[in-house]
C-alpha cells in the first residue's frame, strides 16, 4: 500500500458534520456510520480517523497524523505544538464569560470568584493576562448549568447564538476572550508535505466555490470600463467580442453574497443576458 496521509476529523458534535460534508466536497469518501473510526479512501491515498475534536490537536502535535480539522478555541486551549494553517469558515464561535442576569458583572469582579468552563487552559491564559485571581472549576459540558446549581459564580462558555445562555438566565459580560471557528492544523514547523498541500488546496476550492458565483453579462464596449470595477474577478475578468457591433461579453467571479446588488447595479448600467452560476468545483 502507498504511504497514505492520515488526517484527524471530529468524529462527533458541532463540527463532525460541516467537517466531513467538506471533505466530501472536496472529493474524499466519508464514512456512512457514525460509529467508524477509521476510513480509508484508497483513490486519494488518505485515512480518516475519526477522533474527538478536543484530542485532535493531542494526535497531531505529536505527529501521529499529518493534519487535522478543529476548533480555534479546542486547538489553542490543548496547548498542543500545532499551527493553525487553513481557516474553513464554519463552526463559528465566541468564548466568553457569563453570569446570572442582572448581575452586571465586570471582568474585575471575578478576582476571588469561581468559574465554570470547559476550556480552562483559555481561561487561566486569560486570567492570567488579566491578572484576576479566580478558582476554576472543570466541567466537561453543560457548563450553563453550573451556576443555578451553586457549583459557580461565572461561566466561560461557548457562545453560538446564545440560545443556550438565555435559557438559562444567564447574561454575557465582558470582551470576547476569543473568537473561533473550525481550522486545518499541522504539527507546528511540520516542513513541506505535497500531500498536506494538495488537501488545502481541494479545501480552498471548497471555499472559493461557496463563497463565489460566476457572473456573464454582456455590455456596450463604452461602459466596459464602469463595469469591470464592479466585476473586477480575481485576476481581472475574461471579456470576449460578440457579433453585436460595439458590444462585449463579460465573464468575473463575484462574491455571492453581493450577487444581486451586482446584477441590479449591471443593469442600471445598461448591461444584459446577466447570468449567475454556482461554481462546482475550482483550483485558483
Ligand atoms: N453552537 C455552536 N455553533 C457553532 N460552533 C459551535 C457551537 N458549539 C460549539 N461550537 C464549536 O465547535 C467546536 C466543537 O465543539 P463541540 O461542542 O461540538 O465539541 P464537544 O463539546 O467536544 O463535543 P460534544 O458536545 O459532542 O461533547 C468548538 O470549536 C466550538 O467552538
Ligand atoms: O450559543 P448557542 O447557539 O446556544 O450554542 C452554544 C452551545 O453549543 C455548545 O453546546 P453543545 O451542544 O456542544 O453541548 P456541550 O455543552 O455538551 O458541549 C456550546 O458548548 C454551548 O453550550
Ligand atoms: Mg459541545
Amino acid at each position: 500500500m502507498p504511504d497514505m496521509l492520515r488526517i484527524a476529523v471530529p468524529n462527533k458534535g458541532q463540527l463532525s458534520g460541516p467537517a466531513s460534508e467538506m471533505l466530501r466536497e472536496a472529493g474524499y469518501r466519508q464514512r456512512k456510520d457514525s460509529r467508524d473510526l477509521v476510513l480509508v479512501d484508497p483513490d486519494n491515498e488518505t485515512e480518516f480517523f475519526f477522533l474527538r475534536p478536543k484530542d485532535i490537536a493531542v494526535y497531531v502535535g505529536e505527529g501521529i497524523l499529518q493534519a487535522g480539522i478543529t476548533g480555534r478555541d479546542m486547538l489553542l486551549d490543548s496547548g498542543a505544538p500545532v499551527e493553525e494553517v487553513l481557516p474553513l469558515g464554519f463552526g463559528g464561535s465566541t468564548f466568553r464569560f457569563a453570569a446570572r442576569g442582572g448581575a452586571s458583572m465586570k471582568v474585575e469582579d471575578l478576582n476571588g470568584k469561581r468559574i465554570a468552563t470547559s476550556f480552562e487552559g483559555l481561561l487561566e491564559r486569560y486570567l492570567e493576562e488579566k491578572g484576576v485571581q479566580a478558582r476554576v472549576i472543570h466541567l466537561d459540558g453543560a457548563v450553563e448549568s453550573a451556576i443555578q446549581l451553586g457549583v459557580a459564580d461565572a461561566v466561560a462558555d461557548v457562545v453560538s447564538t446564545g440560545t443556550t445562555l438565555r435559557n438559562a438566565g444567564l447574561e454575557l459580560f465582558g470582551d470576547p476572550i476569543l473568537t473561533s471557528e473550525a481550522v486545518v492544523i499541522r504539527p507546528q514547523g511540520a516542513g513541506e508535505d505535497a500531500d498536506v498541500d494538495r488537501l488545502l488546496r481541494r479545501l480552498r476550492g471548497v471555499l472559493v466555490a461557496r463563497d463565489y458565483v460566476m457572473m456573464d453579462y454582456d455590455v456596450h464596449a463604452e461602459k466596459l470600463d464602469t463595469a469591470v470595477a464592479l466585476t473586477p474577478g480575481m485576476e481581472g475578468p475574461t471579456v470576449s467580442p460578440l457579433h453585436r457591433e460595439g458590444w462585449v461579453a463579460v465573464r468575473a467571479m463575484v462574491p455571492r453574497r453581493s450577487a444581486q446588488q451586482i446584477m441590479d447595479d449591471l443593469w442600471q448600467l445598461g448591461a444584459r443576458a446577466i447570468l449567475v452560476t454556482d461554481i462546482y468545483a475550482c483550483r485558483l
